[in-house]
């Protein structure tokens, strides 16, 4: 169905046992959609995350990926829907002990019946579209943090999954290489057609890749509000929203207005 969302979430409430994270979370992120989950340290982001790859339980509510309920999904409906997401976690984590581009190969021994030689061409193929032709037989601990991503990029990417899942892509890259990793994810969305979402506080590249974002509120625990991410900085009613997408820059004029020095 054309307009049934990617994925849905509806009334979630994600929880540590009686600790609550986040109330009554509700949205939708469609097709082909770079969608964002933002907000300060510790507002629940990575526990989004966990619950949008059922690698978390809803403590109330459901997420629905292509219209279908995967929180009451059994285990073999679960595990093919599992098949359709490609995950890149903080580190990239990457297997030390083996090389690029059996890192890749992985998920096709694991998922695939495919021959030890159309795995080792499909895994340079993948190397390849993150620009790391020719680094097939590097290990990990040979190339920078940079690259490191896109490789474990190349490995999420392995069975050519429908959605993409990244935590915190930037972390610990500098700001080309950060710039450099937004760009991939932004051509991989165009050329492959995935969907792709993303945890991340940096600012750049919120405003760089985003089409969609919500924004984790830890002061309500609540979501704080929704949109593309320059209209809620320029023209949005949410304040806290806006303090976030303007580095503080309210709570300097607030400051300012009240005599102190910024
Ligand atoms: N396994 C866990 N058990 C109990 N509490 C947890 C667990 N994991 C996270 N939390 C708590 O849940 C809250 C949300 O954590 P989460 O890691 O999802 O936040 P985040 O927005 O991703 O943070 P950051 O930006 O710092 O990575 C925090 O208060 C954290 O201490």
């Amino acid at each position: 169905m054309a307009d049934t969302p990617k994925i849905q979430v509806k009334n979630l409430t994600m929880a540590y046992g009686s600790f609550v994270v986040m109330n009554d979370l509700n949205f939708s992120i469609n097709k082909g959609e770079v969608f964002i989950i933002m907000g300060g340290s510790g507002c629940g982001k990575s526990t989004l995350l966990k619950h949008l790859i059922g690698l978390k339980e809803p403590a109330k509510g459901e997420v629905f990926f292509d219209g279908e309920n995967f929180s009451a999904a059994d285990e073999d409906d679960r595990r093919a829907m599992l098949q359709r997401f490609g995950v890149l976690y903080q580190g990239g984590a990457l297997w030390s002990s083996m090389t690029l581009a059996e890192n890749v190969g992985l998920p096709l021994e694991e998922y695939t019946d495919l021959s030890s030689k159309e795995i080792r061409d499909l895994a340079r193929f993948k190397l390849s579209l993150v620009g790391l032709r020719g680094f097939e037989d590097f290990y990990p601990s040979e190339i920078s943090g940079g690259m490191r991503k896109r490789a474990g990029l190349a490995r999420a990417m392995a069975l050519d999954p429908e959605v993409l899942f990244f935590d915190e892509p930037s972390a610990g890259l500098d700001p080309l290489s950060a710039k450099r990793l937004d760009d991939l994810i932004l051509e991989l969305r165009d050329s492959l057609g995935s969907t792709v979402v993303v945890v991340t506080h940096e600012l750049a590249s919120i405003f760089a890749i985003a089409d969609q974002a919500i924004f984790l509120d830890a002061a309500t625990r609540h979501q704080g509000a929704i949109g593309n991410p320059n209209e809620l900085r320029d023209h949005g009613d949410n304040l806290d929203v806006r303090n976030f997408l303007l580095r503080g820059e309210l709570d300097e004029q607030k400051t300012n207005k009240n005599g102190n020095p910024a």
